[in-house]
């Protein structure tokens, strides 16, 4: 891993993003969704949050936990670059913002994002007889195009998977 350490960096731009989460109108929902159910398209995400919770993750057995992240701590998620990259051996974890509360919410992420013309191809190292390829080579701005006009929870595998 260290061998490919300088070509993710180099090949990776970092984008920085802050966002609001407006406190919602009362409704009859004492929850309400602030951010809808996805994976990072990104190679890797990183997250930090004001005092106010409401990250929750899809576990691999389908059911929703809430993250409580301690204060002033981040959160590193593996998004759909990487998960390729590493022949699916990284987990891009599904992930939603579910909303509470009267107080309005903040997050604030770096998003380490595959330059325009990379190619997310899976090294040799990590194909073999228990990890057979899961996936082709592919551009990634070309992939994200592809998930722009068809977004869609599985864009990578139907897009990437072979
Ligand atoms: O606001 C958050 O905690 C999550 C944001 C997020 O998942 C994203 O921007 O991709
Ligand atoms: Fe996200």
């Amino acid at each position: 891993m260290e061998k490919h350490y300088d070509s993710l960096v180099e090949n990776t731009s970092s984008v920085l993003r802050l966002m609001k989460y407006r406190v919602a109108p009362p409704s009859g929902d004492s929850v309400q969704l602030g951010l809808v159910a996805h994976t990072d398209k990104s190679a890797l995400t990183i997250l930090c949050q004001n005092q106010v919770q409401g990250l929750e993750l899809l576990t691999k057995q389908g059911n929703w936990i809430q993250v409580k992240l301690p204060e002033a701590s981040f959160i590193v998620f593996v998004g759909d670059a990487l998960k390729a990259w590493s022949n699916g051996r990284l987990h891009a974890a599904t992930h939603r913002v579910m909303l509470k509360g009267d107080k309005e919410r903040y997050s604030c992420g770096v998003f380490l994002v595959p330059k325009e013309e990379v190619t997310i191809e899976v090294p040799q190292e990590l194909i073999d007889k228990d990890h057979p390829l899961l996936y082709r080579p592919f551009k990634f701005s070309d992939y994200f195009s592809y998930f722009v006009s068809n977004i869609t929870d599985d864009a990578l595998e139907l897009y990437a998977g072979l």
